[in-house]
């Protein structure tokens, strides 16, 4: 049975972390090879900065082209890109807040089609955080930051230790990284 997304009642307010970006800063490409933030030609290339909340919450707002080589239906985005730029947007703002996490459960709504050759804006926030577990909920918007509703999204990631990625990430692009065979081995064993 699915999980419920909604926030519990006890969740604590989720702040950005002490030595994290400040408000209007853009946030730095976390991988030279991600296929949401990072400068390669099939990526979605998110451009993200830190937004204000009134509330106090870790929020980010993010820009995205949309290309000719996304589309699904004709001239469309394809939806399951929406979905990816939501897992960007809530993965970059949740690692406002702690980090490595990693999303365990993300769903999205498709609210209107995304033409090609638009932009999309989107927004996503922590929502609260118990424990291991910190709700996101994000919105996206055409041409404009407050423009129409596209889509929204709400998801579940959870705190991780290294070890996640010393056990099941390929070693060669651990070792791309810095990381000796000998940790990754010894992470395995
Ligand atoms: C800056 C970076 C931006 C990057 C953006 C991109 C982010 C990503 O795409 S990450 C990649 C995609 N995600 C993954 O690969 C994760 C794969 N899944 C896993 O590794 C594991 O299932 C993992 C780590 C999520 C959970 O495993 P584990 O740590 O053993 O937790 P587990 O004990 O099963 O569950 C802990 C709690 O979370 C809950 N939970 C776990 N999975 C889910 C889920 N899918 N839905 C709802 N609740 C869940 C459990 O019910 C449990 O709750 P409670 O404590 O109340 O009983």
């Amino acid at each position: 049975m699915a999980v419920s997304l909604d926030l519990p009642a006890d969740a604590a307010l989720a702040e950005r972390h002490e030595k994290a970006p400040a408000v209007g800063e853009r946030l730095p490409v976390h991988s030279a090879v991600c296929f949401g933030c990072a400068d390669i030609p099939h990526g979605l290339r998110l451009a993200s900065w830190v937004a204000d909340d009134e509330a106090g919450a870790a929020v980010v707002t993010s820009r995205m082209e949309l290309r000719p080589d996304q589309q699904g239906a004709p001239g469309l985005l394809h939806g399951g890109l929406l979905t990816s730029a939501f897992d960007e947007v809530l993965g970059s703002v949740v690692a406002l807040v702690t980090r490595p996490c990693v999303t365990a459960r993300l769903e999205t709504d498709f609210r209107r089609p995304m033409p090609i050759g638009r932009t999309l804006w989107l927004r996503g926030r922590v929502d609260g955080r118990r424990g291991r577990k910190l709700y996101v909920s994000g919105t996206a918007h055409l041409d404009d930051e407050h423009g129409p509703v596209v889509g929204t999204a709400k998801a579940l990631f959870l705190k991780v230790e290294m070890e996640h990625f010393l056990k099941n990430s390929r070693p060669e692009d651990l070792e791309a990284l810095g990381v000796s065979p000998e940790q990754i081995r010894a992470a395995r064993s």
